[in-house]
């Protein structure tokens, strides 16, 4: 599939006036010229199809907000090039931003005084959207994030995970290419995270909309985006499937059997035990290629086997010993 995002060499460097302390250091900083330097994006390649939906991971501070600014076209790569829709996104800011859609989680498009509609009323006039084409979608996402019972009302009488389904809403009206979304679910409830996810997967089945989302909250990984890319401190780490990142790292899946009653000690190869509660017996198994089949097969018959249970390895366990084991990682960046 040909790529609708190509980064290469893609970095960013922020200068600032180095700041001296106290007052004398104060009046110095004036005179003189000396820069502190963030290197808050490393020289980071990736290509993005259309179609995909792509997390963008990282630990605070990592580059991922920089990098999201970057491909909007808000901000400019001090070097290497970056390509969105066959365009740069900097020096095409306005055809760039009707192909796009953005959703920043911390910053509000809609504006606060305003009902909803009205709003979105004003989006159809900037993006100069076809009157059946907007009210079609206005549909279609009114219904699609319930917005029905508050679309009437000003923004600023909304609750968190209310303004952000509007937020999503509204970056949508003009049926964007990209969906670009900047920590979508943060300070959301559950239920409000759920609705979001299930709403951002629909939106990237069904409408085959290219979402690329940076978050802290892996379950938003986990529900939206099959394809994981991890920067820290500016540079790739990771760029693949979430599946792939748990075999390189031999995640264990967890197995739990649960017994009519303590069936005393259980020894298997093709488990480790890690805890013995009697009649539930929890185990790891150390090998991707061990199916539950072989370990029942193992136990054999006549323990009064009650039931079994089955774990993927925790995505946040899987993404910590990511973080912890990275510099052993060198190769797992393509
Ligand atoms: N306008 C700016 N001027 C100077 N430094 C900046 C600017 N914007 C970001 N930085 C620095 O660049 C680095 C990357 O910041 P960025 O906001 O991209 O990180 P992030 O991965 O999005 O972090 P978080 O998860 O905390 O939002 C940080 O060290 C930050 O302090």
């Amino acid at each position: 599939m040909p790529s609708i995002i190509a980064a290469r060499g893609v970095e960013k460097i922020f200068r600032q006036p180095r700041r001296l302390p106290g007052f004398i250091g104060g009046l110095r900083t004036l005179f003189t010229r000396e820069f502190t330097e963030v290197r808050a994006v490393d020289g980071i390649s990736f290509d993005i199809a259309a179609g995909e939906a792509t997390g963008y991971l990282g630990p605070n501070g990592a580059g991922k907000s920089t990098m999201i600014k970057m491909m909007t076209g808000i901000l400019v790569p001090t070097a290497g090039t970056l390509s969105v829709l066959g365009r740069e996104p900097h020096s095409n800011r306005i055809l760039n931003a009707a192909e796009i859609g953005v959703v920043f989680g911390q910053r509000s498009q809609l504006w606060w005084d305003l009902p909803v509609r009205d709003s979105f009323d004003l989006n159809r006039h900037i993006y100069d959207i076809p009157a059946g084409r907007f009210t079609e979608n206005l549909r279609y996402l009114t219904a699609m994030l319930d917005m029905g019972g508050y679309i009437d009302r000003p923004v600023r009488q909304l609750s968190l995970g209310q303004r952000m389904r509007a937020e999503i809403a509204m970056a949508l009206l003009h049926d964007p290419k990209i969906l670009f979304l900047d920590e979508p679910t943060i300070g959301l409830d559950v239920v409000a995270k759920d609705a979001v996810r299930k709403f951002l997967a629909e939106v990237n089945r069904e409408r085959g909309t290219t979402i690329i989302l940076t978050t802290h909250d892996l379950v938003d990984i986990e529900e939206i985006c099959p394809r994981l890319i991890m920067v820290d401190d500016g540079k790739l780490l990771f760029d693949g499937e979430l599946k792939r990142l748990r075999a390189t790292l031999g995640s264990r899946r967890r197995l739990t059997l649960e017994f009519a009653g303590d069936p005393g000690p259980i020894i298997l190869t093709s488990a480790t035990l890690t805890a013995d509660d009697g009649a539930a017996k929890h185990f790891l198994l150390e090998d991707e290629s061990v199916s539950l089949l072989d370990v029942l097969e193992e136990l054999g018959r006549g323990h009064g086997l009650k039931d079994v249970k089955l774990e993927e390895p925790d995505i946040e366990e899987v993404i910590r010993t990511f973080y912890k084991t990275k510099p052993q990682l060198a190769g797992a960046a393509p």
